[in-house]
C-alpha cells in the first residue's frame, strides 16, 4: 500500500524523570528558550511545591509566573491577555493536569516550545500532545503540542495524595479497552489505525497490570513506574496523531460523567469504572481488570464518589454521543436503560 498521507510526529527532545530531576530545569529552559522570556504557569499549591523552587534554579533567564485556576477557556484567555505585551519564548507548565494543559495549549497557540513539569502523575496528559480545556459544557481533549521536554521529579510527585498516582495508573491501565475499540473501528469502519501506537499503548497497560503490586502509597518507585508508562502512553498518542490509543468507550463514559455529574471522582477513577464496563461489553476479562484496580486502591463503585445509579446508567447510555465520530463498542445509538443498568450492575459499578 502506498502511503500518500504525510503524518507529522513530534516527541520530547529531553526527558528527565527521577528523584530531584527538577535540578535540570535551568539547562532545559535554556535549551528550549529561543528568545524573550520564559512563562511559568502554575497553581497556588504547586507554586509552593515546585514553582518557587524553579524560580531559584533559573539563572540569567527572564521569566514571568502566572498562578491560575482550572483549565477553562476563560483562564486560557486570561493568560493570553496577561502576556499580550510580553515576548514569550517558552511556556513551562508546573502542576497537575490542569496547569499542564493550560501551558500546553498556550504554547501551541503562540507557537513556542512547551516544557511539562508535572507535580502529580494523575493522568497521561502530562506527556501527550492533547489538552482538555473546558468550555463549561463538556471536556474533551483537543490537539495542542507535545512537550519539547519533560522534567518529572518523582520526589515532588510523591508528595501528591496517593489517589493522584492511583488515578494516573488507572488512566494508563484503561488503554487496553481503548485499543480494543480502536481495532473494532478499524475493522468495522475502516478507521485509520497505527499498529505501532496500538502495541505501545497496550504494552503500557499490561506493564502496570503485571506490576500492580509495585503501585502503593509512599513508594517513589511507584511514581517512577506510573510516570514511565504515562510517557509511553503519550508517545503512542503522538505517533497516532490522536488520543485514540488511550481513549475509547471508557473515556466516553468518563466524559459523560463530567457532563452529567462526576461527584468527587477524578479522571482516572472515572476511566477505571468505564474500562470495566467497556471490557465487559467487549467480552474481555473485566474481573482481572477489577482485581487490578482493587490492588492499586482505585474505587470502582460509583456511589463511593457520590454518583447516583441513575447518573451512571444515563452516562453509559448516552456516552457514544460525546464523540459520534469515534466508533467504539458502545455503538451509534443510546444503550437502553435496561442494558446499561445490567452492565453496570454485573461489573459492580452500581
Ligand atoms: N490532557 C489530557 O489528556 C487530559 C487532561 N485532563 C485534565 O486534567 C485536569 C485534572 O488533572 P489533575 O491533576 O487531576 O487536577 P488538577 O491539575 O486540577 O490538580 C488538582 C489539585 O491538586 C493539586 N496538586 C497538584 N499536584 C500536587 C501535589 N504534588 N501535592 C499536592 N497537591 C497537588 C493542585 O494544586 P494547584 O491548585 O496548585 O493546581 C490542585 O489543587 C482536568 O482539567 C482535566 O480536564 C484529564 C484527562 C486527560
Ligand atoms: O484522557 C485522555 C487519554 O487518557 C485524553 O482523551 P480524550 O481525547 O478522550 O480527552
Ligand atoms: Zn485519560
Amino acid at each position: 500500500m502506498i502511503f500518500n498521507k504525510i503524518r507529522s510526529m513530534h516527541f520530547p527532545n529531553d526527558v528527565f524523570i527521577g528523584h530531584n530531576a527538577i535540578v535540570n530545569i535551568n539547562d532545559v529552559v535554556k535549551k528550549n528558550l529561543r528568545s524573550g522570556e520564559a512563562l511559568i504557569i502554575t497553581g497556588n499549591k504547586t507554586y509552593e511545591l515546585a514553582g518557587k523552587y524553579i524560580e531559584k534554579l533559573l539563572d540569567d533567564i527572564q521569566y514571568n509566573v502566572l498562578i491560575v485556576d482550572g483549565a477553562s477557556i476563560d483562564t486560557l484567555n486570561f493568560i493570553k491577555n496577561e502576556i499580550k505585551n510580553s515576548k514569550i519564548g517558552v511556556v513551562i507548565g508546573v502542576g497537575g493536569g490542569s496547569k499542564i494543559d493550560l501551558a500546553k495549549k498556550t504554547a501551541a497557540d503562540i507557537g513556542v516550545p512547551f516544557i511539562s513539569v508535572p507535580t502529580a502523575p494523575s493522568h497521561d496528559g502530562i506527556a501527550s500532545p492533547r489538552a482538555s480545556i473546558s468550555d463549561g459544557k463538556s471536556v474533551l481533549s483537543v490537539e495542542a503540542v507535545m512537550p519539547s521536554a519533560i522534567v518529572a521529579d518523582t520526589s515532588i510527585m510523591l508528595k501528591a495524595p496517593y489517589r493522584f498516582a492511583a488515578a494516573g495508573a488507572a488512566d494508563v491501565i484503561a488503554n487496553i479497552t481503548a485499543v480494543e475499540d480502536w481495532r473494532l473501528a478499524y475493522r468495522l469502519k475502516g478507521e485509520e489505525f497505527s499498529s505501532t501506537a496500538a502495541i505501545i499503548s497496550e504494552y503500557t497497560s499490561k506493564e502496570l497490570m503485571e506490576n500492580a503490586n509495585m503501585i502503593q502509597p509512599g513508594m517513589e518507585e511507584s511514581i517512577w513506574l506510573i510516570t514511565k508508562e504515562i510517557l509511553a502512553s503519550g508517545t503512542a498518542m503522538a505517533i497516532a496523531g490522536t488520543s485514540r490509543p488511550a481513549s475509547g468507550s471508557e473515556h466516553l463514559f468518563a466524559h459523560a460523567l463530567e457532563v452529567l455529574g462526576r461527584g468527587t471522582s477524578m479522571h482516572g477513577e472515572q476511566v477505571a469504572m468505564g474500562s470495566l464496563v467497556s471490557m465487559y461489553l467487549q467480552g474481555g476479562d473485566w474481573i482481572k481488570l477489577k482485581e487490578t484496580y482493587k490492588k492499586i486502591g482505585v474505587q470502582t463503585k460509583a456511589s463511593e464518589y457520590g454518583i447516583s445509579d441513575d447518573i451512571a446508567i444515563k452516562a453509559l447510555s448516552i456516552a457514544h454521543r460525546l464523540r459520534p465520530e469515534r466508533y467504539t463498542i458502545l455503538g451509534e445509538t443510546d444503550l437502553s436503560t435496561r442494558v446499561a443498568e445490567k452492565a453496570l450492575k454485573i461489573t459492580g459499578i452500581i
